[in-house]
């Protein structure tokens, strides 16, 4: 290019030629330094020289050209290529992310790998404390049921509560007195006034004493507080009977069913809810209970069956029987399985429908009948191969009243004597328990052949004697309370647990 340059510049033949030499090489040869060309004037040799020359730089302009193309191609494609390094740059860089992904995967999986591993181990260990905290539990249980029960059994397996209706017009009793510091017992007081009229009016007091003694103001959640741990018993295997005996309107019916507020619902809905209670929790202990409640009414020595739907006409006859094992059951009854609370009350609330009741003189909502609540509970624990069978029965008795006072006739009248009979069996059956009689004449009446269960050896009873505080229900009282008394010095052999 330079030497192109040059011959540009430079016209004259001779110059152009030095100045050829000059850029070949460093030496001009000694001829061309000695004779400067000529080109007008000078020798033909000189002249085949310029010729020659001419030639060569035609040639060169050529090849010049050629690589000016060659260069411009090689331009293009280095364009070209260029684009294609950019290319597979932007792929390299793509695929480079691509990788640090997948190893990101690749760690990402084996953290998973690692993290499976280890809560294998973990569950595996827990499980081993699972096993090992069931057969803690397991144990703790059975300690619990035990003392429990002794505690029970120490308290003896049939006990008296006595409980003091409040009095209806909000005045006090006089005559019934609860000294504050016994809760366990309760004096009536008669004032004797003198026949002369000449001596000062004497008192005589009658003092009873019971396991324990609820004073009008006592709630129901305080009279279920001591029935709760006889429900518990219940569901450990033992048979469990709660009856409530007293004259009519003394309070039994309150005590035992009570109203529909939670606040004074009595002992029957609140055992059946601790019962399905206790059993949701036991459950977690492996423990599957099967419950069957049935309801039944004891009228005129006659059995009803208090869940019956069907009509009346084709009411069934009942009857009590015994099965080698002791088992005591009722012909065409409804024994009706049940799962919940909530099912158990809406068979109460039937069992109210169709509860006999007759008015008398003493109580407009009289109820002249006993009724008989039962729960059949049986209890499986499959994981330790261990059965449990046990019935909690919870008593409203009919009123205890004197025929007199109550001015009974005709058909109140047969109904009085059914009560008073079967009431004074009760104490008779007690009675020759208390005295280990041989003979026990649970089949003089109904009520004592359907509680022998709950009333013999293999039980633990509570009788509630409910008290109605007007003076003039002085008699009522002192012989409820003079029954009661009787029963509370019972003392029946140790319960044991139906379990297999
Ligand atoms: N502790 C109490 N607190 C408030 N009210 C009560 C209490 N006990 C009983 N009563 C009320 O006294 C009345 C009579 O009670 P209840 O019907 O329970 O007597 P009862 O002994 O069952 O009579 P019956 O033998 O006729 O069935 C009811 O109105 C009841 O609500």
């Amino acid at each position: 290019v330079c030497l192109q340059k040059k011959i540009r510049k430079d016209p004259e033949p001779g110059k152009a030629f030095a100045a050829a030499t000059v850029i070949g090489s460093r030496r001009p040869p000694a001829a061309v330094t000695r004779a400067p060309i000529c080109a007008a004037g000078g020798t033909g040799a000189n002249k085949r020289k310029a010729w020659d020359l001419k030639g060569k730089v035609s040639d060169m302009e050529v090849k010049m050209r050629d690589y000016q193309t060659k260069v411009k191609s090689v331009n293009k494609e280095n364009e070209v290529l260029r684009g294609t390094m950019v290319q597979s740059q932007t792929r390299v860089a793509e695929i480079e992310k691509e990788l640090e992904r997948q190893r990101g995967q690749i760690r990402y999986q084996d953290l998973i790998n690692e993290l499976c591993h280890t809560v294998v181990i973990v569950i595996c260990l827990l499980g081993e404390t699972v096993t090992q905290q069931k057969d803690e539990l397991h144990a703790g249980e059975m300690e619990r049921r035990r003392l429990h029960n002794t505690i029970q059994e120490l308290k003896g397996n049939i006990r008296v509560f006595c409980r003091v209706r409040p009095v209806v017009d909000g005045g006090v009793s006089k005559h019934i007195q609860l000294p504050a510091s016994d809760t366990k017992m309760i004096t009536l007081a008669k004032t004797e006034e003198s026949h002369t009229g000449k001596t000062t009016d004497t008192q005589k007091n009658y003092n009873f004493s019971f396991d324990r003694v609820f004073g009008p103001a006592a709630s129901q959640q305080e009279i279920f507080e001591e029935i709760s741990l006889l429900v518990q018993s219940a569901l450990d295997g033992y048979n469990v009977c709660c009856f409530a005996y007293g004259q009519t309107g003394s309070g039994k019916t309150y005590t035992m069913e009570g109203d529909e507020f939670t606040e004074t619902r009595g002992v029957i809905p609140r055992a059946v809810q601790q019962v399905f209670k206790a059993a949701e929790k036991l459950a977690a202990q492996g423990w599957e209970f099967n419950f069957t409640a049935s309801f039944v009414e004891i009228y005129n020595e006659s059995l009803r069956d208090l869940l019956y739907t069907g009509k009346a006409s084709k009411r069934p006859e009942h009857e009590i029987r015994k099965s080698v094992t002791n088992e005591v059951t009722i012909t065409n009854l409804t024994y009706e399985k049940v799962v919940n609370e909530d099912q158990v009350l809406g068979l109460i609330a039937l069992a109210n429908q169709n509860r006999s009741t007759a008015q008398t003189a003493q109580n407009d909502r009289s109820s002249r009948s006993h009724s008989v609540f039962q729960l059949d509970i049986e209890g499986v624990n499959g994981g330790r191969d261990i059965k449990c069978k046990s019935t909690l029965c919870l008593v409203d008795l009919a009123g205890s009243e004197r025929m007199l006072k109550s001015q009974s006739q005709g058909e109140r009248f047969k109904e009085m004597t059914a009560i008073n009979g079967s009431l004074s069996n009760l104490g008779i059956v007690i009675s020759a328990l208390a005295n280990k009689e041989n003979y026990i004449p649970y089949r003089n009446s109904k009520l004592t052949y359907l509680l022998q269960g709950c009333l013999g050896g293999n039980s633990k009873t509570l009788m509630f004697v409910n008290i109605a505080p007007e003076p003039d229900s002085f008699g009522e009282t002192l012989n409820s309370l003079r029954f009661a008394s009787k029963v509370n010095d019972c003392v029946i052999g140790t319960a044991s647990a139906n379990r297999k």
